[in-house]
C-alpha cells in the first residue's frame, strides 16, 4: 500500500545497454532516483548525456536492459507505454508532437479529458466543454483562445505548445515530463510558456521533471535539479544547493 513517503516514481539501477553488432553502448548507466510528490526536477546535461533516454526509460517507450521502474510502488517495468500514459504526460520539443493537427484545439482538448476514462466523446457534448477551454487558453495570453476552433495545424508553434501543456495537464498527472518543451520557441514566447508552466506546476501541485538547455531556467526552477553525463546522475542538488551553485559551475558541466 503506498503511503505518502512512497515515491511517485522510483528508478532502481535502470540500465539499457543497445547491442549493435560486435559493439555494445551503455546509453543509461545504473541510474537510482526516487522523485518525490513535491518535486519539480530540472534536468541538465550536454548532447547525448541520456536526458531522452531516462525520459523514454520511464515513460515505457524504452525497456530496460536490467534494472527497475516502480510508479507508486508498483513495479512497471514491464508494463507497455499505453498503461503507464494513465500516471504520466509528456511535452516534447517539437509542437507537431503533441497535438492532432487535422483537429480544432477544442477537440484535442476534449480527448485529453478522456485520458484513463473508459468512455468517448460526442460532438454534441465537445461543444459543451469549449466555454471551460476558452477561459483556461485565455489565462495564456498568447492568442490560443480565439483559434480555439481551427485545426491547430494551422496554429503557431507557441500557441500548439501552449495546447499541448494544456492537454498533458487538463487532467492532473501523476508525473508530468518535459522534454525541452520551449527550445523550439522565439526567446519571448519560450519564457511565456515557461511561466505558464510554473503557474500550472503550482496550481495544480503537479510532480515534474523538466529537461532544459538553458542553465538560467535550469535554476529558476523548480526544487531539485539533475546533471546528466554520459547515461549517469552524476549530481542531484536540493535547492538550497543548488542557489550556491554559479553559472560558471554549470558550464563545467559541459566540458
Ligand atoms: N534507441 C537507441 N538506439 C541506439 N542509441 C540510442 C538510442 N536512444 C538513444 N541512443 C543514444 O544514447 C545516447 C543518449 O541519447 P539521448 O537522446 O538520451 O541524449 P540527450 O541527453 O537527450 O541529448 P540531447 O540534448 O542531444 O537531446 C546518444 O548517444 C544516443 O545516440
Amino acid at each position: 500500500m503506498p503511503t505518502n513517503l512512497t515515491p511517485i516514481i522510483e528508478l532502481k539501477h535502470a540500465t539499457k545497454i543497445i547491442e549493435n553488432g560486435e559493439e555494445s553502448k551503455v546509453i543509461l548507466d545504473d541510474v537510482s532516483l526516487q522523485i518525490h510528490a513535491t518535486d519539480f526536477i530540472t534536468i541538465l546535461g550536454g548532447n547525448g548525456a541520456g536526458k531522452s533516454t531516462l525520459f523514454n526509460a520511464i515513460s515505457g517507450t524504452l525497456s530496460l536492459t536490467s534494472g527497475a521502474i516502480l510508479i507508486n510502488g508498483t513495479d512497471v517495468t514491464k508494463q507497455s507505454p499505453e498503461k503507464r500514459a494513465a500516471h504520466i504526460s509528456r511535452v516534447f520539443q517539437d509542437p507537431k508532437m503533441g497535438t492532432a493537427p487535422r483537429m480544432t484545439g477544442v477537440e484535442n482538448l476534449a480527448i485529453a479529458s478522456l485520458r484513463g476514462k473508459k468512455r468517448t466523446l460526442k460532438l454534441r457534448q465537445i461543444n459543451q466543454y469549449k466555454s471551460d477551454f476558452t477561459s483556461l487558453a485565455a489565462q495564456i495570453g498568447n492568442g490560443l483562445e480565439a483559434h480555439l476552433d481551427v485545426p491547430t495545424g494551422n496554429l503557431s508553434g507557441g500557441q500548439r505548445q501552449a495546447l499541448s501543456l494544456l492537454m498533458a495537464t487538463i487532467i492532473q498527472p501523476e508525473l508530468l515530463l518535459l522534454d525541452e518543451h520551449t527550445a523550439a520557441l522565439d526567446p519571448k514566447t519560450s519564457k511565456a510558456l515557461m511561466a505558464l508552466t510554473e503557474r500550472l506546476v503550482r496550481q495544480q501541485s503537479l510532480t515534474a521533471l523538466m529537461i532544459t538547455h538553458h542553465m538560467e531556467d535550469a535554476l529558476k526552477y523548480g526544487n531539485r535539479l539533475i546533471v546528466m553525463k554520459d547515461g549517469k546522475i552524476v549530481q542531484d542538488l536540493a535547492a538550497t544547493e543548488k542557489e550556491q551553485m554559479k553559472l560558471e559551475d554549470f558550464y563545467r558541466i559541459f566540458d
